[in-house]
């Protein structure tokens, strides 16, 4: 394209982009909306919309996959960083996850930024207008949820699904239970603690991506195209410049939806940032924000894999009994588990009394080994995702020169803090009791088979009496991000309330790089109601 002039232009159309996009063009027809991604269109793809097939994607032409730099908490190692590079973004490559974080969580964030807008009661409207909720059965929280908005959610249990009944699904609740983990199918004011559904953003079995679930009909999309920097006229942003030299006029607003790790960038690029950095690579100060690219934060987590003992029994995917086509159509995750730490654990390293109750990590059960080197998909194994659902390790985002081609410097920091490290262990060490230490789970599950291959051979299985050294040495060497990355324009540092940059005018940041604080549920139940809000706002100041 040659030079163009627009309304709004809006920076990276993956899952925030597109929702904004979307939802300002819906506003008004007049209103010319520009939203420019550096990745291609998937829709043709097969793959792009199903949820087992959207595991094939990754690593490919649709994900950027960042390395991240040595890791010293993790032995070292370079972490591969799956990020969406196609119009829908992470919503291409993402498992379909729906779990909202808990109320407390949401009212940190409000009382954080100082703005109720963000707290638990404030995303109400916002939760109502994203979701189409299919089945509330029990949860009594029912103003919270919608039921007409553009993304489908179900619970495995609900009407939809539920003839998508796990084979293990009554004994892995069962060994929670025997645990002392309550079941919660009320979810009363938005808690989450404990035993819960696992629900998922499906349509007829099918993931909607954000392009399709919100529509794109009266907007310009380019995409192959990648932003180069916002352009400025003194400090008011008044368009981007593509890496092609071609430039984008926005008469009203420059939108960043381009993601954690290449919104911090864009705005280095532009002259937005840490002095000390932008004057290292050579770039004007155009407004001096030391915040921009701190405070990264991701679910770190690990996976295990249990060797069943009967694998003709259909218990897992790819064995010959697993044969009711019901049980793919979302992938085969069952249960959420999620709990704060012990009190006399807890009380060791937080003294707000209200933290200590908070839920710190989640366990997951899935019927199909994710991707764990050396573990096959075969019917032999089961597996369980076990995650850090509110870290106090932080990370950076940074830049390694002033060239838009370099890749970001990505240092996630994972594991750095003694309360993350005590956390997963606890959560492993309860993992590993579920599964091999209760009696609904013993008859079932033979043992731990640790991964192999890919540098990690010669681990030795772990048992459930196994010590904290054992499980964090583990930990250390396998344990991975879950693709939940956050925080680097984080609310309140970088950019106001109502997601305006702050120092400059004209300029807005609508994704996960604003979440000032991790959350504990998976992002995408959260996002597309931040973006439905910040939305509000673009208009609210249209027709100031
Ligand atoms: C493998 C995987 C599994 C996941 N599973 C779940 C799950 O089950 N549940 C859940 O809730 N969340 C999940 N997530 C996370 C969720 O998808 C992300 O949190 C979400 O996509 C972030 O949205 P975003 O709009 O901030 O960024 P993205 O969706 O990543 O969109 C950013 C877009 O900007 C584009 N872009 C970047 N730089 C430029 C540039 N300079 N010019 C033009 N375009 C640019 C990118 O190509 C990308 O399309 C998963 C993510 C991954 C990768």
């Amino acid at each position: 394209m040659s030079d163009a002039s627009t309304d709004y232009v809006v920076v990276g159309g993956g899952l925030t982009g597109c929702a904004i996009a979307s939802r300002l063009g819906q506003s008004d027809k007049k209103l010319k909306v520009v939203l420019i991604e550096a990745g291609s269109d998937s829709s043709g793809d097969p793959a792009a919309a199903g949820f087992l097939s959207g595991l094939s994607l990754l690593g490919g032409k649709f994900d950027h996959v960042y390395q991240s730099n040595p890791e010293p908490n993790t032995l070292n190692r370079v972490h591969s960083l799956n990020s969406g590079k196609a119009l829908g973004g992470g919503s291409i490559l993402n498992f379909g996850g729906w779990l909202r974080a808990d109320a407390a969580d949401y009212d940190d964030w409000a009382e954080m930024v100082r703005d109720k807008r963000w707290s638990y009661d404030g995303f109400k409207p916002w939760f109502r207008k994203t979701e189409r909720f299919h089945g509330s059965g029990n949860d009594t929280d029912t103003d919270a949820h919608g039921f007409d908005g553009p993304m489908h959610v179900v619970s495995i249990s609900a009407a939809e699904s539920g003839e998508r009944k796990y084979p293990l699904r009554e004994p892995v609740k069962q060994a929670w239970t025997e645990l002392g983990v309550s079941f919660n199918p009320q979810k009363e004011k938005g808690s989450i603690t404990g035993i819960t559904e696992f629900y998922e953003n499906s349509r007829h079995g099918m993931r909607q991506p954000a392009n399709t679930a919100y529509p794109l009909e009266n907007i310009e999309v380019l995409t192959n195209t990648i932003v180069n920097r916002v352009i400025f006229s003194g400090t008011t942003a008044t368009g981007v410049e593509l890496a092609n030299g071609h430039k984008v006029t926005a008469r009203r607003e420059v939108i960043l939806c381009a993601g954690t790790y290449r919104t911090p960038q864009l705005l280095m690029l532009s002259g937005i940032g840490p002095s000390a950095i932008l004057n290292q690579a050579g770039i004007p100060v155009l407004h001096e924000s030391p915040h921009v690219g701190q405070n990264l934060h991701d679910h770190f987590a690990i996976y295990f894999a249990f060797r069943l003992r009967d694998p003709s029994a259909g218990y897992a995917l790819g064995s010959s009994s697993w044969q009711n086509p019901a049980l793919c159509k979302g992938l085969p995750w069952d249960w959420v588990v999620s709990e704060p730490l012990p009190a006399e654990i807890i009380t060791k390293h937080e003294s707000d009394a209200r933290k200590q109750k908070r839920n710190l990590y989640e366990v997951i059960t899935v019927y199909t080994p994710p991707g764990i080197p050396g573990i096959p998909v075969d019917g032999t194994h089961i597996a369980t995702s076990t995650m850090l659902l509110l870290p106090t390790s932080r990370g950076v985002v940074s830049i390694r020169s002033s060239s838009p081609s370099d890749p970001p410097r990505i240092q996630p920091n994972y594991f750095s803090t003694l309360l993350d490290r005590v956390t997963l262990v606890h959560a492993a060490k309860q993992t590993l009791k579920a599964m091999l230490a209760t009696s609904s789970m013993q008859s079932i599950i033979e043992g731990e088979t640790p991964p192999s291959g890919q540098g990690l051979d010669g681990l030795i299985p772990l048992t459930a009496d196994a010590s904290g050294e054992a499980i964090e040495e583990r930990i250390r060497q396998t344990g991975i991000q879950h693709h939940h990355s956050g925080g680097t324009a984080a609310m309140g540092k970088v950019v106001n309330g109502e997601g305006k940059v702050i120092g400059v005018k004209g300029l807005r940041v609508a994704d996960a790089s604003i979440l000032p604080i991790p959350l504990g549920g998976h992002p995408q139940a959260t996002l597309y109601p931040m973006a439905e809000q910040i939305v509000s706002f673009i208009i609210q100041d249209i027709l100031e």
